[in-house]
């Protein structure tokens, strides 16, 4: 049974998430997602949406077996809590693999690190980022 760790902020769900958690979930034969806490989303704008949220509407996915919100300070945790084969890093994500594999290589734990594609537009108008949508949202709801 290859068990497959997937993670992110999924504060307003979109094609490109549909894409990445299909692309894990084919890693192997069960997806894990953890959704990342507000307070540790320091790489950019925090998330609109509250953890519960998220971490619902992730889990309301087919391709999902199980989400969970992250743990506070230690993003390992889960990882040793789940102890995955494959951990997928989105196209875009901002994690180094090397470092990754290092940390779970001193934690003890065989898993392989892996890197999902990009889905870019198919289409006029299809927004595929979070930061994209709320952009348009404020461009056309601000009056
Ligand atoms: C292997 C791994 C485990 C993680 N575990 C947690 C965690 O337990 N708690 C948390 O708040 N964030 C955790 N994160 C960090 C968030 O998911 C991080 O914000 C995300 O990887 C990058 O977010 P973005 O792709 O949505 O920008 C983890 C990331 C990785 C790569
Ligand atoms: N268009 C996309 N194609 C493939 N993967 C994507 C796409 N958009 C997001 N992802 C992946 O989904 C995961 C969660 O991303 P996140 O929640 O940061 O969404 P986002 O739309 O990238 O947000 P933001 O626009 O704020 O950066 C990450 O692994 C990211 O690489």
């Amino acid at each position: 049974m290859t068990r497959v760790v997937a993670q992110g902020t999924f504060d307003i769900i979109h094609p490109g998430h549909v894409h990445y958690l299909g692309q894990a979930a084919a890693m192997g034969d069960e997806l894990h997602v953890i959704v990342a806490r507000r307070q540790n989303v320091t790489h950019k704008e925090p998330p609109i949406l509250p953890n519960r949220q998220r971490k619902d509407v992730v889990a309301a996915l087919d391709v999902v077996d199980d989400a969970r919100v992250g743990n506070e300070d230690d993003i390992f945790a889960p990882i040793e809590d789940l102890d995955p084969d494959v951990i997928a890093l989105g196209h875009d994500q901002h994690h180094d693999s090397e470092a990754i594999a290092s940390e779970l290589a001193t934690r003890g734990i065989d898993c392989a690190v892996r890197r999902v594609s990009a889905r870019e537009p198919r289409y006029d108008g299809e927004l595929l980022s979070t930061r994209t949508i709320i952009d348009r949202i404020l461009e056309t709801r601000s009056e």
